[in-house]
């Protein structure tokens, strides 16, 4: 009997492979950076029974109505903003991606962001590697306390409610927006509900949190911005999208907020010309927000897993539905 096929987008680490070549038929593109050829992956998923993709694959219905044969696209995210998730259903198509594992590293990743952009971490290391340190002063690369203020959180879901917890250890008002009320995160965590005008009017931090979908796309835009303390800043760790850069950008320059935190972009990788990353009030990260070894190696294992209990006629740990 030949084994199931399964096509993964990226070069993952072979000690997590390995223990599946037995049952099945692994191949994958053979670049861990490079985005697979939309040709090849085309072609592949006409013959595949499995595929694993990132974040930048688009599984749309192009994409979805190739497989004869296909059953399973597990996404190496937990976001599934990439996949026609509707096309898939309709196709049969089994769509997985990986919650709850990557929690705790986004909180941290969060968290650090907040932090590093509010107390002016990166410009203050690049200032000392340039040799420009030539005495203490009092106001030298003086930032914004974090600890007593207030973090507006907008998609307090699995990670937001993390980072919410990371907040109350350091004495923060926390405030959220949700699409619909946490009655157990406000008891848990202290945490106040706000209509999305009253969190963005309120908080000395905007934390986005909420998957980009088409109500959420755009969300922070010129005249939110607008609402916001002077003295605000805004951190994005969910999706681009979300925000208009264009937008933050001009709210930056005009002082309508006083710092932005990126995890993600419009478009990603983000070109180094961006004006955006002319700022010195912004932290820009690549997309790293669930990046430790450990929680990667288990979102990658979750996929795997997923797609072997598909591919055994099984549930999968953790289906995506519309
Ligand atoms: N930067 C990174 O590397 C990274 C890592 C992990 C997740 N993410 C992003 O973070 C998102 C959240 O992940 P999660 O596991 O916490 O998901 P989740 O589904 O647990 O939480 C999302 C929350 O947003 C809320 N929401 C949806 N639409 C909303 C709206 N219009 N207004 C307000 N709230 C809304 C939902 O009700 C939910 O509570 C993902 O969708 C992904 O885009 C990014
Ligand atoms: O949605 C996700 O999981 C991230 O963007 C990558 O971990």
């Amino acid at each position: 009997m030949t084994k199931p096929y399964i096509f993964i987008t990226r070069s993952l680490p072979e000690e997590i492979v390995t223990p599946f070549q037995e049952k099945f038929n692994v191949k994958m593109w053979d670049s861990e950076e490079q985005p697979v050829d939309r040709e090849v992956l085309l072609e592949e998923a006409g013959k595949a029974d499995a595929l694993i993709t990132v974040l930048s694959d688009q599984v749309d219905e192009e994409l979805l109505s190739r497989g004869r044969q296909l059953k399973v696209v597990a996404n190496l995210a937990v976001g599934f903003d990439n996949i026609d998730i509707k096309t898939a259903e309709k196709n049969g198509i089994t769509i997985t991606n990986t919650p709850d594992v990557l929690t705790e590293t986004t909180a941290d990743l969060t968290f650090s962001l907040l932090m590093a952009t509010a107390r002016r971490l990166i410009e203050a290391n690049e200032y000392v590697r340039k040799g420009d340190w030539e005495n203490w002063a009092p106001l030298l690369m003086a930032g914004h306390d974090i600890h007593h203020k207030t973090i507006g959180i907008v998609g307090m879901g699995r990670i937001g409610e993390a980072v919410a917890h990371r907040a109350r250890g350091f004495h923060m008002n926390v405030l959220y927006h949700n699409r619909s009320r946490k009655k157990e995160a406000e008891e848990k965590l202290g945490a106040v509900y706000k209509s999305f005008d009253e969190l963005v009017t309120q908080a000395d931090f905007v934390v986005c949190l909420a998957p980009l979908t088409p109500e959420t796309k755009g969300m922070f835009h010129k005249e939110v911005f607008k609402k916001m303390k002077s003295s605000a800043i805004f951190v994005n760790t969910s999706r681009g999208d979300n925000a208009n850069e264009d937008d933050l950008y001009q709210a930056l320059v005009e002082g309508d907020i006083a710092g932005a935190g990126l995890d993600v972009f419009e478009n990603e990788p983000i070109s180094k010309d961006h004006p955006l990353l002319s700022l010195q009030q912004v932290v820009a990260l690549p997309h790293i927000g669930s990046a430790s070894v450990e929680t990667r190696k288990a979102m990658m294992n979750l996929c795997l897993e997923n797609v072997q209990l598909v591919l055994d006629e099984q549930e999968p740990k953790t289906k995506v539905t519309s």
